[in-house]
């Protein structure tokens, strides 16, 4: 029996797009001479839903996918991945499924051609989002781009409000995709709106940049201005460099990436943070959740998808013990 069914809580609900993720299955080429590709579900806060799934997790879902094929795979695969799926809408607009092509040029030489025009996943509306499903929630994520376009933007924020009403822990994925946002100056007032609110952010350092609409930000402002509102952990990757955590009572917590045989390089932020969130979730201490999240990422881009690849719990633990010296 789902979570749903028998009207059980959530480790976390996650909120924004589902889509599909089509991946080269040729290797080291360009896109203009790729012929074939493989179809994936994917979409940041879907593939975080998965991985949270797979680690064990009860993980919902609130989203809106297309009443086409696209959609229909979507919520197969996210229901036989163990994701409570009854806060999934089905467009009855005609909007389409988003899809990603990924370009595999090289291990380090990664792109992705998205094609996002009137996708339903931007059509989800406020009053698609139940507030008696999200406060059954520990943790809501957030994906920042569901903030790009109306009406996806309100149901985002209904979300938001929900979680505070209901003491339901706020994570903020910041999840920047420069393509759907419309201005620099918007998409830094409504990443600094939920950010403020949140718990836990999460993002890479150009995501905060893209936050305060600034270039070359340091991590000690960012966190200065953020823990004077409501986050208590603040979590800025630095790619292959590793991530920091800081809390919001002054500690400073550092991971290195795993060594690993790269293929390619999309995948690492979304497997990061489940396995992060999970850590965390099963009390775990913050540098323990750093490295979670480091070994989740580092399996996620030795392999083909950013979803179906997400890995175990007994595969991220074997790593971290067998590597207990990290590179970088
Ligand atoms: N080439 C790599 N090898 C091993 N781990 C990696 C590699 N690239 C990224 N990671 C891990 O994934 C984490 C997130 O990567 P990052 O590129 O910062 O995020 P995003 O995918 O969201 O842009 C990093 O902190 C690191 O631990
Ligand atoms: O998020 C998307 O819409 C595309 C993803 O499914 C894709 O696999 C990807 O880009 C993952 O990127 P990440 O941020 O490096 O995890």
């Amino acid at each position: 029996m789902t979570s749903e069914a028998s009207g059980g809580k959530f480790d976390l609900i996650a909120i924004g797009r589902a889509c599909i993720d089509l991946n080269a299955t040729e290797y080291n080429r360009p896109m203009e001479e790729t012929m074939t590709f493989t179809k994936y579900v994917g979409g940041s806060p879907a593939n975080i839903a998965i991985g949270s799934a797979k680690l064990g997790l009860r993980a919902g879902f609130v989203g809106k996918i297309a009443d086409d094929q696209h959609g229909r795979f979507i919520r197969g695969y996210m229901e036989r991945a163990g994701i409570d799926v009854s806060g999934l809408t089905v467009d009855t607009e005609g909007h389409k499924t988003g899809l990603a092509f990924t370009e595999i040029k090289s291990p380090d030489e990664c792109s992705i051609l998205m094609y996002r025009d009137d996708v339903a996943d931007l059509y989800l509306r406020p009053d698609e989002v139940d507030e008696d499903y999200i406060r059954r929630a520990g943790m809501l994520v957030v994906s920042g781009t569901a903030l790009a376009q109306s009406p996806s933007r309100e149901a985002v924020l209904a979300a938001v409000q929900a979680a505070k009403k209901h003491g339901v822990k706020i994570v903020f994925e910041l999840d920047y995709r420069p393509y759907t946002w419309k201005t620099p100056e918007e998409t830094a007032v409504y990443y600094s709106l939920v950010a403020e609110q949140a718990h836990i952010v999460i993002g890479t350092r150009d995501e905060y940049d893209i936050m305060e609409n600034a270039v070359g930000g340091a991590n000690e402002v960012t966190t200065a201005n953020l823990f004077k509102h409501a986050p208590e952990i603040v979590v800025i990757k630095h790619g292959v460099e590793g991530s920091y955590a800081y809390t919001r009572e002054g500690g400073t917590f550092r991971a290195h990436a795993y060594r690993t045989q790269v293929l390619k390089t999309f995948g690492a932020g979304d497997s990061y943070a489940s396995a992060f969130l999970y850590a965390l979730i099963r009390g775990k201490d913050l540098e323990t959740a750093l490295r979670y999240g480091s070994a989740s990422a580092s399996i996620v881009v030795s392999r083909h998808s950013s979803s179906d690849a997400m890995p175990a719990v007994e595969e991220i633990e074997a790593l971290i013990a067998g590597q207990p010296v990290p590179h970088a």
